[in-house]
């Protein structure tokens, strides 16, 4: 029973996200959704006292478990000792560098969930099984037209499909948390949509749901500098109108990527045209 680990190690958590799971049940299904099969690579990220590593490491051909806390890597030292099937990070998950992974299933440290999600986005994996503060996984599998859809909505969307599979109780865990949780299905995917660059699609987003009750007409042009297009104020009418006359909350991902792509494309003109403009005024000078 996980709550006899917890007492066997006096561990109480509550401080640092730590709120452990120890409903069997839910754990037994956190693992099922993974449908891990034996030469399979998991990544665990606070992986606290070993409740769900246990069950990871009984289907896997090895596991990789994160954890911060170094009471609680103790406690997995202790459990699990040497073996093969475990490689214990003591760090924090946002300083260090992912080993190859198949799929990530993890309880994640709700503070710092946003960091986590934007960084697993960048590693290349087949599936994700994560547990969510319940409004968060709302956030990120929200669609345009809704009062959840965010960045995290856009941003999740362009990465993989992802849904709520389970929603999980306060009583689920010890000691209980304030909020509900829940548990989000991951699936990365290749784009739906054509992006010219992905750091710009990425920062236009940010930079426009920054001010989500403004239509996009005006968010763009309050942007025009960090977009790096100086002349907005007569580009914005070459983009269509009918997508700047809505918020942010009403364009689909897509739309998005469509804007940040002509934006994008005009600016590396801008950026040419100065580059030969200068090279014309240098040669002349030489
Ligand atoms: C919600 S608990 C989950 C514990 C356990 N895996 C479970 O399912 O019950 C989150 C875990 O993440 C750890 N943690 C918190 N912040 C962390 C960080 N920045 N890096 C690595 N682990 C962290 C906590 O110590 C805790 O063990």
């Amino acid at each position: 029973m996980v709550r006899d680990i917890l007492r066997k190690y006096g561990i109480r958590g509550g401080n640092h996200d730590q709120h452990f799971l120890v409903d069997e049940r839910m754990l037994d299904r956190i693992v099922d959704a993974a449908d891990i099969r034996p030469d399979e690579t998991i990544l665990e990220i606070g992986a606290g006292i070993g409740n769900l590593t246990e069950r990871l490491m009984a289907k896997a051909s090895k596991v990789i478990a994160i954890e911060r806390d170094p009471a609680l890597v103790n406690v997995l030292i202790s459990r699990f000792g040497e073996t093969d099937k475990l490689e214990i990070i003591h760090a924090d998950v946002l300083d260090v560098d992912f080993p190859d992974f198949d799929k990530v299933v993890a309880n994640l440290p709700y503070s710092i969930s946003s960091e986590i999600t934007f960084k697993l986005f960048k590693y290349d994996f087949d599936l994700g099984i994560l547990m969510y503060q319940l409004e968060f996984a709302e956030r990120m599998v929200a669609r345009e037209n809704s009062k959840d859809y965010s960045r995290l909505s856009v941003n999740t969307h362009y990465f993989a499909d992802a849904s709520i599979i389970m929603k999980v109780p306060r009583g689920a865990f010890s000691p209980p948390p304030e909020v509900l949780s829940a548990v989000v299905k991951v699936v990365p995917r290749p784009a739906q949509f054509e992006v010219a660059d992905e750091k710009y699609f990425l920062d236009f987003v940010t930079a426009v749901f920054g001010q989500r009750r403004k239509k996009m007409r005006n968010s763009i042009l309050k942007n025009k500098q960090p977009l790096g297009i100086p002349d907005m104020k007569e580009f914005i009418s070459e983009l269509p109108r009918e997508m700047l006359d809505k918020r942010p909350e009403n364009l689909e991902p897509a739309e998005f990527a469509y804007l940040a792509n002509l934006m994008y494309r005009h600016k590396e003109e801008i950026q040419a045209n100065g580059h030969h403009q200068l090279q014309k005024c240098s040669n002349k000078s030489g």
